[in-house]
């Protein structure tokens, strides 16, 4: 006979917290939402930590190289998607390590043959007024000049002067070598008072520039996640068929952890995949795994050697694997359940296997739930894809500005690996929307204050910790009635107010 499980499966949204005892120093700006991404071993640092308990679903509408250093700005970590080529793949990770922050790979390039009309038109284009003129009109081409503003007057010049005639020559430029940095390059700024510092090798190409108007940006990110070498850090998605191909590239690209990328990870292609992994590269290499939704397969991927777990099925917005395949799990028990077992783990072994809960975070509450019920750190989709750094286009749907956001199981995702399971194509089916997510603005405006909230309930419950949090949370299961009364109820709402 199956087995039935004597409790129906819950979500998020029929919990509440309780809150605990406030100290006085209880207050958002003392608590560290610091956790673990990666195994440890009791008494030891894990490999890596998050300074945001956030990372950025592995999924083309969400994880390119552009949020990714937008989210590591932050203190998370987004996985690059990995439904793509490994040279693309690993083309987007080596851009995010090799972006320095403060340092701007020139946009707007010409030639000194070209015309003030060019400049004009490229101006028009972009919205960049500083123009890079090089030899060959590339970013890294040798400078030879550069056109501000402040070289040119439209109502006074010829639309098709050359653009040799009114630059600001080289010799007259100041410039700074390859190894500058960010602090040397600002001291140069504003001794030299300047708008633009060109940063130049020693064969005179052109690198980067540091503009003056960037100074205040990066003075602002204390959590910044950085390696060693003061470059971000960047996770990327790999699968159960071309690993042997994709990791080592992406490893070669500065790809710092690794994710198994599946709607299910009880499986012996995420046992050989890591197996693989241990084999050729020990433990230096860093792999997470998943998707699972019980003890039995956390308590598998865990003996597998996975570095994290990844807990969700059919939980997240663009989820229909519950209708298509009726697998899956309410979101919440499967967290509680898998959250346990690591603890079990942890006792048994001594080495801590962090847990992600992936999918399914509709309000920022959510977040302090997963974390409360045992989460290390959130996956997030839908929050991410609403966002001016994610890939998908803005569009105006019925006079609101939406960004596009579709599954990975959804045709337009075209995931092959969903089309090679060895049957006819003709017999591959859909297993997620393609849809449209209202815009939000900026990540870092819309982090800070998730993130705000998630602090001053963290301080309502009386702690300051992540790992606090899951110890000393109390939660309650609520009557649908009780969610009914956590709504407004019984007042008519003036016209234009609106509840977020
Ligand atoms: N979290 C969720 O609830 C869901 C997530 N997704 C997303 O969709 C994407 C695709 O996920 P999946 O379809 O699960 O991809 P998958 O590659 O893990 O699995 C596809 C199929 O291939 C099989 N398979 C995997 N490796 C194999 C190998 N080496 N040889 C032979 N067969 C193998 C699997 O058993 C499965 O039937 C992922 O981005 C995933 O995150 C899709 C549905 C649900
Ligand atoms: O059933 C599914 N069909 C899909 O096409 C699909 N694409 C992504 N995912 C999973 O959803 C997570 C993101 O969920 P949210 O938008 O709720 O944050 C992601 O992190 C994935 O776990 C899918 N699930
Ligand atoms: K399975």
């Amino acid at each position: 006979m199956a087995f039935y499980y004597s409790e129906p499966s819950h979500t998020f949204s029929e919990y509440l917290l309780i809150p605990g005892y406030t100290a006085e120093d209880c207050v958002p700006a003392n608590v560290s939402l610091r956790t673990p991404l990666t195994r440890f071993r009791k008494g030891e640092e894990p490999a890596i930590s998050l300074n945001i308990p956030m990372v950025s679903a592995i999924m083309q509408s969400v994880s390119d190289d552009k949020l990714a250093i937008a989210l590591a700005k932050e203190g998370g970590l987004s996985f690059i998607y990995g439904a793509q080529s490994i040279e693309s793949e690993a083309a987007m990770v080596a851009r995010v390590k090799n972006h320095k922050a403060g340092f701007v790979v020139s946009a707007s390039n010409l030639t000194p043959d070209s015309t003030l009309a060019d400049v004009l038109a490229l101006k028009a284009k972009n919205g960049y007024s500083t123009v890079a003129i090089t030899d060959d009109g590339t970013a890294n081409g040798r400078l030879l000049g550069i056109v501000s503003s402040r070289d040119y007057r439209v109502s006074r010049m010829d639309g098709s002067q050359k653009v040799s005639t009114f630059m600001t020559p080289l010799e007259k430029l100041v410039t700074a070598p390859a190894q500058t940095t960010l602090k040397e390059a600002n001291d140069i700024i504003w001794e030299h008072k300047l708008n633009s510092l060109p940063i130049v090798d020693a064969d005179g190409r052109l690198l980067y520039f540091v503009f003056r108007k960037d100074y205040a940006s990066h003075k602002e990110n204390p959590l910044e996640l950085l390696d060693d070498q003061k470059r971000y850090l960047v996770g990327a998605g790999v699968n159960t068929r071309d690993y042997q191909e994709r990791i080592p590239a992406l490893l070669a690209a500065g790809a710092d952890v690794l994710c198994i990328d599946s709607s299910e990870g009880y499986s012996c292609w995420q046992e050989k995949t890591i197996a693989w992994v241990r084999e050729q590269y020990g433990d230096s290499v860093k792999i997470g795994a998943g998707n699972v939704v019980d003890r039995d397969g956390f308590l598998f991927l865990a003996k597998a050697g996975a570095d994290f777990v990844k807990v969700g099925i059919g939980g997240g917005s663009i989820c229909i694997t519950r209708e298509t395949k009726g697998i899956g799990r309410g979101q919440a028990t499967a967290l509680i359940e898998v959250c346990a077992a690591r603890d079990e783990y942890y006792r048994a072994t001594g080495v801590y296997v962090p847990v992600c809960s992936d999918g399914g975070i509709v309000y920022d509450y959510h977040m302090t739930l997963a974390l409360a019920m045992g989460a290390d750190f959130l996956m997030l989709g839908r929050y991410f894809a609403r966002f001016d750094e994610s890939p998908t286009a803005k569009v105006m749907v019925n006079g609101v500005y939406m960004k596009e956001y579709w599954g990975e199981g959804s045709n337009r995702a075209r995931n092959w690996q969903r089309y090679d399971l060895g049957g006819a194509g003709k017999l591959s089916f859909e297993e997620g929307v393609d849809s449209f997510v209202t815009y939000a603005g900026s990540l870092h405006d819309n982090v800070e204050i998730s993130l705000y909230k998630v602090k001053s309930t963290m301080c309502n419950c009386g702690v300051k910790t992540i790992a606090d949090l899951q110890k000393n949370a109390r939660l309650t299961l609520v009557s649908a009635t009780s969610i009914v009364e956590g709504g407004y109820h019984d007042v008519v709402l003036r016209s234009g107010s609106q509840i977020k």
